[in-house]
């Protein structure tokens, strides 16, 4: 179901497989294909932050004195190609000094900007251009006198999903501390049982962003025959699945491998099936029996999301079906997604879902018993085993928006193992497609609180989100300026 990309180079694809369920059965060998090698692009996971800083680059930086390259000896020629080519490839970047833009030519162009900054705006204005074709373009960040921006320049929801791996350390086992809601208590407790978990759930939102839940009504044989049932599926022979490919996200159905292909750089180690359950159900119709299960699993799992929202909407001070309304949830399009992993010869370089963040409101998510799925919790990775009876349920991103960023969706990825396969179902459940998601008024409640974040129909985040645009309207930015 995942979401929230962070590549977005030329994709590398295997020749011919289809599945790394099919590569794992077709090869046996101890090293897995270089194509899905990930660690090439651990590297290039942070926007911004994490890299220690070593102190002013000027006593380090290469130094070019150019005027050797127009006047030297050949000697002194061919040392500063040598110096050049050091500087390329170690630093990629260098001084230049002895050259033909003179101190005062500069200073005169530095004092010439200024004074065309120091216009009346209704100046500057006739320059204005909006196209990074434009051949003039003058633009502006106006000053708003306020400690805080304007949402319309907060960009980051979407800085937000840089990491694709490695960087944060493993703190241990999350299952001691990620909050566990007996949802039961929510339903039939006394008042006070009933505030006491709503509290709960107050601060696991705010503090986590994911929690365990207990006493729900998804039993655990049907989660079996759910899984069991995915697991026919993907033992179907390749031909037949071929016939569920589907490569738009709006397709109702479709199985593939990797993640998002039309920007994955490395292949992940993971097959999928992603079904549309609601407002429209649909699924394949083989294995047998696999229909009925999966519209079973999806409303009970729903039903589930419907208590854990009013009680939300509670914990955020609102009446107890604002997220219902504000989503419109009667309509909200529920995602069926089963992950398979299958065992991995090198598991330390191949990821199964890079860290990302889902998109809808909640998601609810079982397993297999085979451990896999980590959160990002303080900046650490923590990993999470689900038990067999347990649900467990993640913050996503429409609720984040919805709550103005009161609750965060939760930094997540899945790896991969040497020794059993591994199967995640996960379930989306959002808002209506068509239904525009902002902030709730009541939760931007006074003059200098900005809605912070900008509101869009769901059906345009995901496709947004899908093409990578969410992110790269942030590249696009550094292109512009670089542009200038
Ligand atoms: O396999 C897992 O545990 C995580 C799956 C996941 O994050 C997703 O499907 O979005
Ligand atoms: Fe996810």
């Amino acid at each position: 179901m995942a979401s929230a990309m962070s590549m977005n180079a030329s994709p590398v694809h295997p020749p011919k497989i289809t599945t790394v369920k099919a590569l794992v059965e077709s090869t046996g060998s101890s090293s897995i294909p270089s194509f899905y090698n990930f660690t090439p692009y651990l590297r290039d996971e942070p926007i911004a932050g994490d890299a220690p800083i070593a102190g002013d680059a000027e006593d380090a930086v290469p130094i070019i004195d150019i005027s050797l390259l127009v006047s030297g000896t050949p000697e002194e020629q061919s040392q500063i190609i040598h110096q050049l080519s050091k500087a390329c490839s170690d630093w990629g970047c260098f001084m230049v000094i002895n050259h033909d833009v003179t101190e005062s030519l500069t200073k005169a162009m530095i004092a010439s900007f200024q004074e065309f900054f120091d216009l009346p705006e209704e100046e500057k204005k006739e320059y204005q251009g909006n196209h990074v074709m434009d051949p003039i373009r003058c633009g502006t960040v106006e000053s708003t006198g306020s400690s805080s921006i304007p949402s319309f320049y907060n960009f980051t929801p979407y800085l937000r999903d840089e990491p694709i791996a490695g960087d944060a350390p493993i703190a241990g086992d999350a299952e001691d501390a990620v909050p566990i809601i007996d949802i039961s208590l929510l339903v039939s407790g006394t008042p006070e049982e009933q505030s006491q978990i709503i509290h709960q759930l107050s601060k696991a939102c705010s503090d986590w962003g994911c929690f365990m839940v207990i006493n729900h009504d998804v039993t655990e044989s049907l989660t079996k025959a759910m899984i069991a049932s995915f697991q026919e599926f993907f033992d179907l022979p390749e031909e037949e699945k071929k016939e569920y490919q589907g490569n738009h996200v709006m397709d109702p159905i479709r199985c593939g491998t990797g993640f998002n292909p039309s920007l994955d750089k490395a292949n992940y180690w993971r097959d999928f099936l992603k079904c549309f359950a609601h407002p429209e159900f649909h699924t394949p119709n083989k294995p047998a029996g696999f229909s009925e299960i999966a519209r079973e699993f999806s409303k009970r799992n729903r039903e589930v999301v419907i208590i854990l929202l009013k009680a939300i909407s509670k914990s955020l001070g609102l009446e107890e079906s604002y997220v219902e309304k504000a989503a419109n949830f009667e309509l909200g399009l529920q995602l069926l997604a089963a992950n398979y992993y299958p065992t991995c010869p090198e598991p330390e370089k191949a990821i199964g879902i890079p860290a990302h963040y889902d998109h809808g409101l909640l998601t609810t998510l079982v397993n297999n018993g085979v451990s896999g799925l980590q959160v990002k919790h303080n900046e650490k990775w923590f990993n999470v085993n689900i038990p067999a009876n347990v649900l467990f349920v993640q913050v996503a991103d429409h609720l984040e928006i919805l709550s103005n960023g009161k609750y965060k969706s939760i930094a997540h990825r899945a790896l991969v193992n040497n020794k059993a396969t591994r199967m995640s179902i996960a379930l989306a459940h959002g808002p209506a497609l068509d239904t525009i998601m902002r902030p709730a008024p009541e939760l931007v409640d006074n003059e200098s609180d900005q809605p912070a974040y900008v509101e869009m129909t769901y059906r345009k985040f995901l496709e947004l989100q899908q093409t990578g645009r969410l992110r790269s309207k942030f590249q696009s930015d550094i292109e512009q300026s670089k542009a200038v």
